[in-house]
């Protein structure tokens, strides 16, 4: 499980996370939605330890990410897709980050396959990857691990529809064998279609923390810009 709890980031004056606090269970896909500029990446990169937080604490399954002793065991993460060396392959990409984990290289044939990467363009140089399949690299080198948690920002970022139906369904069944999955995402749609959980975010703080069904599916976008659209207002 992957909780927040009471996280407050501050940079300089910008008030970044506001007393955030939610949950994603295992087994379970939470989509995090908020406009540009509201804290979703933020709170992934504290989780993940990159920056610190002002106040609070992000952990998985109760430890925080630094005190974490197997971390690709326990969260993979895909935070940039452009952050990968353009002169290796695919496939050597992947095969260095699995022996800097211990994992067996065997390994990263299943993830290949897993979102959809050939034999053929795992042989190409990053470099000449179209951003659809970094994004695919670097959701391969997130489960490498087989984490118990997961944490993507943006993973349907460049994905043609193939593509987003493909990581949908990738997303559901690692979730589905116990992994908590976290996404952040601007396609209300998608989120609606796959996540059990909402949480929408805006201007540092939660707007909204709920479970998914066919009714709040139905009424995501509407509720979504109610939530937003206040809260422009509200600082206006
Ligand atoms: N390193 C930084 N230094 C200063 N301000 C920052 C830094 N990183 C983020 N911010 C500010 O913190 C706030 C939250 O940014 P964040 O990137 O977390 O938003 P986001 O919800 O991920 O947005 P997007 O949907 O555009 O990716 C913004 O006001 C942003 O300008």
């Amino acid at each position: 499980m992957i909780t927040f709890d009471h996280l407050t980031k501050r940079y300089g004056a910008t008030l970044a996370l506001d007393d955030v606090s939610f949950e994603v269970p295992a087994s379970s896909v939470t989509g995090f939605l908020g406009p540009n500029g509201a804290g979703k990446t933020t709170a992934m990169r504290i989780l993940l330890g990159h920056t610190r937080a002002t106040s609070g604490r992000a952990t998985i399954d109760g430890r925080q990410y630094a005190a974490i002793s197997n971390p690709a065991a326990t969260v993979g993460a895909l935070l940039d897709a452009q952050a990968v060396h353009p002169g290796r392959t695919g496939a050597e990409t992947l095969a260095l980050a699995a022996a800097v984990i211990g994992v067996d290289r065997r390994r990263v044939g299943q993830v290949l396959d897993l979102v959809g990467l050939s034999v053929a363009e795992s042989r190409r140089t990053v470099k000449g990857y179209s951003l659809g399949m970094r994004q695919r690299l670097g959701i391969a080198q997130a489960l490498l691990g087989s984490p118990r948690a997961l944490v993507l920002d943006e993973p349907a970022n460049g994905l043609d529809p193939q593509g987003i139906r493909a990581v949908r369904d990738l997303l559901r069944a690692v979730a589905d064998a116990g992994c908590a999955v976290l996404l952040s995402s601007h396609l209300l749609h998608e989120v609606a279609q796959l996540a059990d959980r909402v949480v929408i975010i805006g201007r540092g703080r939660i707007l909204e923390d709920t479970t998914i069904d066919d009714t709040t599916a139905q009424d995501l976008e509407t509720r979504y810009f109610s939530l937003t659209s206040t809260e422009d207002r509200s600082a206006a």
